[in-house]
C-alpha cells in the first residue's frame, strides 16, 4: 500500500509498473462453444510478468491453464479482453502477423518429449531448422545449435534421433529448439509432467539456465510442487482467473518449500490477486477454514484493510 511506502519507493513502484512488461493480459476471456454447450475457461484473467522473469503457473485440472498458453503462444485467441506480449496485442493479430509472432517472439515445449521433436531429425538438425523460417544461414545455423546444446548440457545428443534419446534429454534439446529464434517469451506446459524426479530436476535446472543465461521471460504450467517450490513468483489460477500469488525470495537458491497458505515470514509472502475493479478471489483454504459464506465485513485499519468472516452468516471471527 503506498502509504507505507517512502516517496521515493513509491516512485520506483510506479515507474517499474508503467515499464512495458513481457506479458499484460487484461480481463481475459476465451469461451470455447460445441454445440449448445459453453465453457468459460478464462473469465476475465489478470496478469502482468516483467521482462527477464521466472514463473510457474499452477492451478487444479480445468482451471484454464493450457487455454492461457494457447493464447499466449499466439495458436489460439482471445473471445473478449486485451493480451500484449513483447509490445504486440495479441487479439488482433492477422493470420500472417499471428505466423510471424510464433515463429519470432515464442518459444514452446509441451508436455510429451516426442511432440516436442521431429523423429528423422538430429537434435543439431531439429534446433537449427526453427533459424530457417527467420533466413539465417547454414554455418549460423548450425554453430547456434551447438551453442544452445552445450548450454542446456545436451551436446552429447547432437548427433542422435530423438528415438535414440531418453526423454529428459529429448526435453533438453526441446528448450534448445524453443530458443532457437532467440524469443521474448519460453513458455512450457507441464515439461516435466512425464518425467521421474530426478530428471525432472534436470530439465528444470535446463529452463533456469534458459532463463538466466540467455534472458528470455520464462513461464512454466505445473502440477510438480517441487518445481513451482523453485520458482521466486508462482501463480495460481482459479476458474480462470489468476487467484494467488506466492513470492519466494529464496528460491534462485534452490529453496524448495512445501505449499499451504503462508502470509508472511522470511522466506515467502502470499499475495491475493486484485482485478482492475476491485476484486478479488480468498484461496479456498482460507474461505474453509474461517467458514467464510457469502460475504465479508471490511474494517479499515491503518495501513491495511481487515477481512472478517460475517457473524451473521455464521462465519466465525477470528
Ligand atoms: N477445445 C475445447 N472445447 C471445449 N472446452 C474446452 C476446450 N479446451 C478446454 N476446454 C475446457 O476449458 C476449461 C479449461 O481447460 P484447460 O485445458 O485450459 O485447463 P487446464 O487448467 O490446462 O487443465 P489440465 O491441468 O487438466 O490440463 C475446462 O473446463 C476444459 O474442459
Amino acid at each position: 500500500m503506498s502509504d507505507l511506502l517512502t516517496p521515493e519507493a513509491d516512485h520506483a513502484a510506479q515507474r517499474a509498473h508503467t515499464r512495458e512488461a513481457a506479458v499484460e493480459c487484461r480481463s481475459l476471456v476465451r469461451i470455447y462453444r460445441t454445440g449448445n454447450l459453453e465453457v468459460q475457461a478464462l473469465q476475465g484473467l489478470e496478469l502482468r510478468i516483467d521482462r527477464g522473469e521466472f514463473v510457474a503457473i499452477v492451478g487444479a485440472s480445468g482451471s484454464g491453464k493450457s487455454t492461457l498458453l494457447g493464447i499466449l503462444s499466439g495458436l489460439d485467441a482471445p473471445s473478449a479482453g486485451s493480451v500484449r506480449v513483447d509490445g504486440r496485442e495479441l487479439a488482433t493479430l492477422g493470420a500472417k502477423e499471428r505466423l510471424d509472432y510464433r515463429r519470432r517472439a515464442i518459444g514452446f515445449v509441451w508436455q510429451s518429449p516426442p511432440r516436442n521433436l521431429i523423429p528423422h531429425l538430429t537434435a543439431a538438425e531439429n534446433v537449427a531448422l526453427p533459424q530457417r523460417f527467420l533466413g539465417t544461414r547454414r554455418s549460423a545455423r548450425r554453430a547456434r545449435a551447438l551453442e544452445l546444446l552445450d548450454s542446456m548440457g545436451a551436446l552429447s545428443c547432437r548427433d542422435r534421433v530423438p528415438g535414440q534419446l531418453s526423454g529428459g534429454e529429448q526435453q533438453r534439446v526441446a528448450i534448445a529448439v524453443a530458443l532457437a529464434n532467440n524469443p521474448a517469451l519460453l513458455l512450457a506446459d507441464e515439461p516435466t509432467g512425464e518425467l521421474d524426479s530426478d530428471t525432472a530436476q534436470q530439465v528444470f535446472a535446463a529452463l533456469r539456465e534458459a532463463n538466466d543465461v540467455h534472458g528470455v521471460t520464462t513461464l512454466v504450467v505445473t502440477h510438480d510442487e517441487a518445481v513451482a517450490g523453485q520458482v521466486r513468483r508462482t501463480i495460481a489460477i482459479r476458474d480462470g482467473r489468476t487467484s494467488t500469488e506466492t513470492f519466494r525470495p529464496g528460491a534462485e537458491a534452490g529453496a524448495g518449500r512445501g505449499s499451504g497458505p503462508v502470509f508472511e515470514s522470511d522466506e515467502e509472502v502470499e499475495y491475493v490477486v486484485v482485478d482492475r475493479s476491485g476484486r478479488l478471489q480468498l484461496p479456498h483454504d482460507l474461505v474453509e477454514h474461517y467458514e467464510i459464506r457469502d460475504r465479508v465485513r471490511l474494517t479499515r485499519e491503518p495501513g491495511h484493510v481487515g477481512v472478517w468472516p460475517d457473524r451473521e452468516a455464521g462465519g466465525d471471527a477470528q
